[in-house]
């Protein structure tokens, strides 16, 4: 069936053609984003935007043929907006499907908004200062990058934003050597020393070695997580409000989601152990004059196994976080997107929101390989109508762009696609 919409003509090189790309009603009326406005400062800096000299011309009327046509809904954006609590916000999904562009255009959406805004990248493979171009201002600007740890403010948004990219194998260095001083071979040597076998036997069971040789996947964001919780409770950065997570791909996600309690559970018992090895050995300890180190590891250990907890509860805590699972419309994505789902929902994990990224654009003159490409998205899109898993949930349309979504100015553009 024919529709009737509007075609801004420009070039297909220049960034802000994308304002092409828009939303098909049920009725098959085509509207689009509203007019494409990038900041002075970030247009000299990103790659992306080299192009603007290009003129936007008046729209004029097309009749398209056939488009994909999705049926409209919002991100209710007003929602995740609204009060002065903080809120975390966590996307996740299959790898490259766009998690690190929808989350950052998210967090530039929200300090646009009047959120301070902390992005942090817990992806051992981050992508965040790709995704703000960030990389040419810190050469410019600021002597750090985003990888070292450290809080980097993202010029251009109206409230401040930060992003973080935590480093999980420092993350996972400071795990090892705190366990190893407390219940790793270390201890078992010790004990072993002491003719305490027996012991010995059951820090054997709990197969520490391995866990700290060849730590679980998931270990690495957890505690990546459970370090950002802890200096987010400090009073420096108690004015951020919205803390968005870009996670990583969705087997890690899922490990992570049952991590905490197993990870609780054995530092329990490594705790407990701790306790038995003390009363044991307390004279010979003495000693060796070890007992304070010990206190201190053990201390350590235990405050660990508070930030695990923390992890969890924040996870599934439905007054202050929210899962949001970014997939594409193809049937493999969507599949996998249906099972991170159900494992979400086993877990207590709160999910309101998917995204289907990367939607083709109608247009009036399909070539071939478009009009396939457009059934197949059709076909997937249809498949998450009828999934279980994923029909009740906001079904959230991004188009795909026709350049790389890089630096503030790129993603405010993508976010308000998104985030309406
Ligand atoms: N809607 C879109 N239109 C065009 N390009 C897009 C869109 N969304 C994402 N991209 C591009 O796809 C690539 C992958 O995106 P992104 O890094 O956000 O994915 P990811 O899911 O975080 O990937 P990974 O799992 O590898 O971390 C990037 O080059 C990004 O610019």
């Amino acid at each position: 069936m024919a529709a009737t919409c509007y075609y801004a003509t420009t070039s297909m090189s220049s960034y802000p053609s994308t304002n092409r790309f828009a939303s098909v009603s049920r009725t098959g009326v085509i509207s689009y984003p509203t007019p494409f406005n990038p900041y002075k400062l970030d247009a000299i800096f990103s790659s992306s935007l080299l192009s603007l000299s290009s003129k936007r011309r008046q729209p004029r009327k097309l009749k398209v043929k056939s488009a994909v046509a999705p049926v409209e809904t919002t991100a209710e954006f007003d929602e995740m907006v609204s009060g002065t609590q903080r809120k975390y916000y966590m996307l996740g999904g299959k790898g490259g499907v766009g998690k690190t562009s929808c989350a950052a255009s998210l967090a530039v959406k929200f300090a646009n908004n009047g959120h301070p805004t902390l992005v942090v990248s817990t992806d051992p493979a981050h992508s965040l200062s790709d995704s703000f171009a960030q990389a040419i201002l810190c050469l410019l600007l600021f002597p750090i990058d985003l990888t070292g740890g450290t809080l980097v403010p993202v010029e251009g948004p109206l409230s401040p934003l930060f992003a973080l990219e935590i480093n999980p194998e420092k993350a996972r260095e400071e795990f090892r050597d705190v366990s190893k001083k407390n219940g790793g071979t270390g201890v078992k040597d010790f004990m072993d020393g002491m003719g305490l076998g027996m012991l010995a036997d059951q820090l054997g069971e709990l197969k520490l070695g391995e866990l700290l040789d060849t730590p679980p996947p998931g270990l690495d964001e957890a505690i990546a997580i459970s370090k950002v919780i802890q200096f987010l409770e400090s009073q420096e950065y108690n004015m951020f409000t919205r803390i968005v997570f870009d996670t990583a791909p969705t087997g890690h996600t899922l490990r992570l989601l049952s991590l905490p309690d197993f990870l609780d559970a054995s530092i329990g018992k490594i705790l407990k152990l701790r306790q038995k090895i003390s009363s044991a050995t307390s004279a010979i300890k003495n000693v060796f004059g070890q007992e304070e180190t010990r206190q201190d590891a053990s201390d350590k250990l235990e405050k660990l196994r508070e930030r695990m907890v923390k992890v969890r509860e924040l996870f599934r805590d439905t007054n202050s976080t929210e899962f949001v699972i970014v997939t594409i419309p193809t049937v493999m994505a969507i599949n996998e997107s249906s099972r991170l789902r159900a494992s979400l929902t086993k877990e207590n994990v709160p999910v309101k929101r998917l995204i289907v990224n990367q939607i083709l654009p109608p247009s009036a003159s399909d070539c071939k390989f478009c009009a396939m490409k457009r059934k197949d998205q059709t076909r997937a899109i249809d498949m998450i109508r009828s999934d279980p898993e994923l029909s009740s949930l906001l079904l959230v349309q991004a188009p795909l762009v026709d350049v790389e979504i890089r630096g503030v100015p790129a993603l405010q553009f993508l976010g308000d696609m998104i985030w309406k």
